[in-house]
């Protein structure tokens, strides 16, 4: 299935077991019946899963994504593409090159990380679907994340990329999302607005 790429990126949600109080699968299905438009499989970190638990846990998420219609992107593990046959995979600077999966997924979503001109300088932009943007505000759900660079970072992605598809990642809740699309982006992507709201189906059209 193909998704147009910028509608998909204005609400796209990313989740693991990780990021989850309660049941995965129930989160998923409330958030994709409220209106997210993408969703990302990021198993990673402290008490995610691994193996056999990680597939299974994936073939779940990855059947509710195909009931509603929406882009199922793995996050950096080219195996669960293909054993999931993900629409997509989302990778970062340290993270498989975008050229090698280019090569492996002529027809699948592929999305990059960028945080720095000097990232982009190095990257092979021409070869992606999207890319992301941050942490655009300051994040504590992903240890390693760098220093917030602001909402100036969309502006500049702009400018100098008038068509590409772009989404803004990191500290995104239901009142700053509307500033990263005003800077420029075609979406936002966020984690813990939807695994920590009392409300889920609030929380994803608030945003
Ligand atoms: C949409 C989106 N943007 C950025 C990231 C971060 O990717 P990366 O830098 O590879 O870090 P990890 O998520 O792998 O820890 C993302 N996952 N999604
Ligand atoms: C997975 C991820 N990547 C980031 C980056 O800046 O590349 S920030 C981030 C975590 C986003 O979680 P929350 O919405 O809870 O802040
Ligand atoms: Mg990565």
């Amino acid at each position: 299935m193909s998704f147009p790429m910028k509608p998909s990126l204005r609400k796209y949600f990313i989740m693991g077991s990780q990021n989850c109080d309660h049941n995965p699968g129930d989160i998923l299905e409330a958030a994709a019946k409220a209106g997210i438009t993408a969703f990302q499989f990021r198993e990673k970190g402290p008490s995610s899963l691994n193996g056999n638990a990680k597939l299974e846990l994936g073939k779940e998420l990855r059947a509710i994504c195909r009931s509603y219609h929406i882009p199922f992107i793995v996050n950096d593990d080219v195996e669960l593409v293909e054993l999931l046959d993900a629409d997509g995979i989302h990778v970062g600077q340290d993270d498989r090159s975008a050229e090698e999966l280019r090569q492996a997924f002529p027809n699948k979503i592929i999305g990059l990380s960028v945080s720095t001109t000097d990232e982009v300088d190095r990257s092979p932009i021409d070869l992606v679907d999207y890319i992301g943007a941050g942490p655009i505000f300051s994040t504590t759900t992903k240890t390693d994340a760098k220093a917030a660079v602001g909402l100036e970072w969309i502006q500049t992605l702009r400018a100098q990329f008038p068509m590409l598809p772009i989404v803004g990642i990191g500290g995104i809740d239901t009142k700053n999302a509307k500033s990263v699309l005003e800077a420029g982006a075609d979406g936002v992507s966020f984690i813990s607005v939807i695994t920590q709201a009392e409300d889920i189906a609030k929380a994803v059209k608030a945003i």
